[in-house]
């Protein structure tokens, strides 16, 4: 068997285990044509494997390179990058072995996306299975919802992990990661570095592309969280329907164990009313009926309280460090699928309570300033509604909003956006959000259409750092500033370049320049 070439690992290698597997390539040819009859093999086959990846780009020295059909190109036309990555083999369909190197063993299947999540977990020997697995999808409220599980967690003593839109952590280690979902083999690879480390717990975003492109595939999670349903990406879904479907796929028996499920969302009801091959429990963060209630709830700028009241009597104290009505019901499900998963509610809790808050999600920017700035990722219609509604008790004065929407993404959203923002906020500054490949003034006059009309004073500034300019320009005393669009966001996206851009970083440097 012959060994990876030597020296064509990146370095550092990231998301990936310190002591990866050493698999004979036969035994993986065996594995997969028991899986999938339509396996075909073209050798020579003695060769050992120590990954997978599905990006030429993430190839490490010894991977499988899984070239893949996409919608912009088939991956088998960098095969020969992922060669010269490292790559050993490839798994790929018959277009791709048509065109395969001649010198380079492949596992040829029907359709090698169907099949590369289980692959991967076999060849990183089922990691995730090692691990209590909590998902959650929905709109609005993943990011918040598993963060605040897993720093909760983490600070109560269990050792946790978490993946998503803000990146990934491991034992509060932080490791870059683009997608809120990775691709199944990168996400495999996390889960065995994850149990190297010792981690009981992940908390991951699971988003309705990686549920149709089977990102998660080869995952059964024993915890599958559901918060609500907007629109959202209807550049890739049909339509709501067939968003909600690609949603409503992961409360079926291959992919959750038992599901939690939100009363107060009405998509949420249907998903209750629909599943019936996997238990399901319901939460309320508004007094509906429902298996788990957040009861005598105070929101106050810095946070909320509130009771978990659940089956049996169960009353335990909670506390959300972050301010919102809307996050109440985030803690709230954060809380109970840590409970599901098997975890000492009182705890959890009491550790969420005094943990901290999440990057970009209502993150407040104090520089000694008599207003409030709060940076937040709304950056789809529910969300600026919530943002907006979440601000409005805590304004004295006039509520600001900085407000953009990304290019190459549903176009339908931004009047609706502009609308929102018109009718809810006192003045609204439409602005740049990345703009990608699309004109930005043609972006804001989108917004601006749906914006002119609403009782707001409606203002257009480009730049976005002007735009942050002028909000905080004109704010005075008890005014709060919302920045929406970009939260966690450390870059500006024009014309295929990023450029530097955190919108805290910005407010700061806007405050300051005030004084
Ligand atoms: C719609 C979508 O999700 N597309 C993903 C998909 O692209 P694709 O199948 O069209 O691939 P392609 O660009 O045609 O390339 C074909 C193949 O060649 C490979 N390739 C391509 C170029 C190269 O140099 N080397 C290489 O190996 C690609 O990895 C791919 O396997 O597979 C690619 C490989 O992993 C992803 O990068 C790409 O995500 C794009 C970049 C993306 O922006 N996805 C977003 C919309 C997304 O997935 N978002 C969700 C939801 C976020 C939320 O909730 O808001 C997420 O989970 O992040
Ligand atoms: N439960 C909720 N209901 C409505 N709006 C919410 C909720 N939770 C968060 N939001 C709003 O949506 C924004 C994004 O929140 P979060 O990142 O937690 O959601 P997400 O589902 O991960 O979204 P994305 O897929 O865009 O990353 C927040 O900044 C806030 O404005
Ligand atoms: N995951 C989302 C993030 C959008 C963030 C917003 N700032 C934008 O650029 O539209 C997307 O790629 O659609």
């Amino acid at each position: 068997m012959t060994d990876p070439p030597p020296g064509t690992s990146p370095a550092p290698p990231t998301g990936r285990p310190l002591h990866p597997p050493r698999r004979p390539l036969t035994e993986l040819a065996d594995w997969l044509t028991s899986v999938d009859p339509t396996t075909s093999v073209r050798g020579p086959l003695d060769v050992a494997v120590t990954g997978i990846a599905l990006a030429s780009q993430r190839v490490q020295g010894g991977d499988i390179y899984a070239a893949v059909p996409g919608s912009r190109a088939h991956g088998i036309e960098y095969a020969a990058d992922a060669v010269d990555a490292g790559a050993v083999a490839l798994l790929t369909d018959a277009h791709g072995l048509a065109h395969a190197p001649r010198d380079l063993p492949v596992l040829r299947v029907e359709s090698p996306r169907a099949v590369l999540g289980r692959f991967a977990a076999h060849l990183y020997g089922e990691p995730a299975r090692s691990l209590r697995m909590l998902g959650v999808t929905g709109t609005q409220g993943k990011t918040t919802t598993t963060r605040l599980a897993e720093s909760a967690l983490q600070r109560a003593g269990v050792a946790s992990a978490v993946v998503g839109t803000v990146g990934t952590r491991v034992a509060g280690e932080e490791i870059k990661t683009a997608l809120t979902t990775p691709e199944a083999p990168d996400l495999h690879a996390l889960f065995a570095m994850m149990r190297e480390r010792g981690v009981d717990t992940c908390a991951m975003e699971v988003s309705s592309h990686a549920l149709v492109l089977g990102r998660v595939d080869g995952v059964r999670f024993d915890v599958a969280v559901f918060t609500n349903l907007g629109r959202d990406h209807l550049d890739f879904h049909t339509d709501l329907e067939d968003y909600f479907r690609a949603k409503a796929s992961l409360f079926t028996p291959e992919r959750c164990v038992q599901g939690l499920v939100n009363a107060d969302d009405e998509y949420g009801r249907r998903l209750m009313a629909a599943a019936r091959d996997v238990p399901l429990q319901s939460f309320s963060a508004t007094g509906g009926k429902a298996d788990w209630r957040a009861e005598d709830v105070e929101v106050t700028a810095a946070g909320s309280r509130f009771t978990v009241a659940g089956p049996g009597g169960i009353r335990v104290d909670a506390a959300c460090p972050l301010p919102g009505d809307f996050n109440v019901a985030n803690a709230l499900a954060a809380l109970v699928g840590c409970a599901l998963l098997g975890h000492d509610l009182e705890p959890v809790a009491r550790a969420m309570a005094e943990g901290g808050g999440v990057p970009g999600r209502l993150e407040r920017v104090d520089a000694g300033q008599d207003f409030t700035v709060v940076v937040d990722y709304a950056h789809k219609p529910d969300a600026v509604t919530a943002a907006l509604a979440a601000l409005r008790p805590l304004t004295r004065g006039r509520l600001i909003v900085v407000l953009g929407a990304g290019g190459e993404r549903d176009h339908g959203k931004r009047p609706i956006m502009g609308e929102i923002a018109a009718r809810m906020a006192d003045v609204v500054i439409v602005t740049d959000d990345n703009p990608r490949g699309e004109e930005a003034a043609s972006i804001r006059a989108e917004i601006l259409s749906g914006a002119h009309g609403g009782r707001a004073d409606v203002v257009e500034v480009g730049d976005r750092r002007s735009a942050i300019r002028e909000a905080v320009g004109r704010a005075a005393a008890g005014d709060v500033v919302l920045v929406a669009g970009k939260g966690h966001e450390t870059g500006q996206e024009v014309a295929g370049e990023v450029h530097p851009f955190d919108d805290r970083e910005v407010v700061r440097a806007e405050l300051e320049a005030l004084s």
